[in-house]
């Protein structure tokens, strides 16, 4: 699939433009865009503390040469965490968490559709049985991308057996990829999470869960992420997918949140449309960042 451009408005711009010469006002107009763009103050401190370090070491004054060399130091951070997705298995059932509103059913319409276009057998569970519009809402997105979907057979049915009932007929039919939906919200957290554990143990009677994907609103930044350690803490999460990275001008909370948690980030959603989710490259990724 073609790479698509980032659109972060360049949040470099205004420190390399019209600057031929490595000043103090660079270094100053660095660290605002790097703090900007959500890097977070440590990962932006050792970033300048690296930066300093290569110029002084080989007498860098040119601004340009600077500018590589962030592209260079962004990218093997970046680089530090493996993106591949695991979907060896047949089928390969990946798991989809993370809070109601961070785009999770359109991530998911979305990722059908991505690995359509590689030509894998989907089929999406929705085990979110607690709003019934919630079902709808997914049963759109995969008619779009052209999938197959298992419904609950009535409202509110155990989400644990309609994950079941998924991977079986994953199972059965010969598909390639079970992406099962989990609710976002529940009464209480500890309830959350137990219905998320449960999920997995009855989806694993049936076969390994190859993915767990935890879904973040890029636009929400560390306060997402807070919203979101329960996940990190409970749910066995494998891999990040960040939503809304179109226009959010934070493409530095990629690095934050990989490092925050460890986490590889693994899909990144660029706008509404179901063609908008990439694989996650950090080449290409510091390339569009750094300009
Ligand atoms: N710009 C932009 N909007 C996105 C992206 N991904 C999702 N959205 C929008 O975010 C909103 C929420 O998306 P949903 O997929 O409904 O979110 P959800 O997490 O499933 O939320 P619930 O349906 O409440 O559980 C929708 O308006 C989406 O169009 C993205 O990558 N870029």
């Amino acid at each position: 699939m073609a790479e698509r451009s980032w659109s972060f408005g360049n949040i470099f711009k205004n420190v390399f433009s019209g600057t031929e010469e490595i000043t103090e006002d660079t270094w100053d107009d660095l660290e605002t865009a790097l703090i900007g763009a959500d890097f977070g103050p440590d990962t932006a401190d050792e970033i300048l503390d690296e930066l300093r370090d290569l110029v002084n070491r080989h007498r860098v004054t040119d601004a340009k040469e600077l500018r590589r060399m962030l592209r260079e130091t962004i990218e093997e951070r970046l680089a530090r965490f493996d993106p591949t997705l695991r979907l060896q298995d047949r089928p390969s059932v990946v798991l989809v968490v993370g809070v109601n509103g961070v785009g999770k059913t359109t991530t998911i319409g979305k990722f059908a559709k991505y690995l359509r276009t590689f030509d894998r057998k989907v089929v999406v569970g929705a085990a979110d049985t607690f709003r019934a519009a919630a079902v709808e809402q997914l049963a759109t997105w995969t008619e779009r991308a052209g999938v197959d979907i298992v419904r609950p057979q009535q409202q509110g049915q155990d989400p644990a057996s309609v994950a079941y009932q998924t991977v079986e007929r994953a199972q059965e039919g010969a598909y390639d990829v079970a992406i099962i939906d989990t609710a976002g919200r529940l009464q209480t957290k500890g309830g959350l999470m137990d219905e998320l554990s449960k999920v997995r143990r009855v989806v694993e009677k049936r076969s390994p869960i190859a993915e767990v994907l935890l879904v973040l609103d890029a636009t929400t930044g560390q306060n997402g992420l807070a919203q979101a350690e329960a996940f990190i803490e409970h749910a066995g999460v494998t891999g990040l997918v960040l939503t809304k990275l179109d226009g959010s001008a934070k493409g530095g909370f990629v690095l934050s949140v990989q490092q925050k948690t460890g986490l590889p980030v693994k899909l990144v959603g660029q706008g509404e449309g179901i063609g908008d989710l990439t694989g996650f490259t950090p080449h290409v990724f510091a390339q569009q960042l750094v300009g």
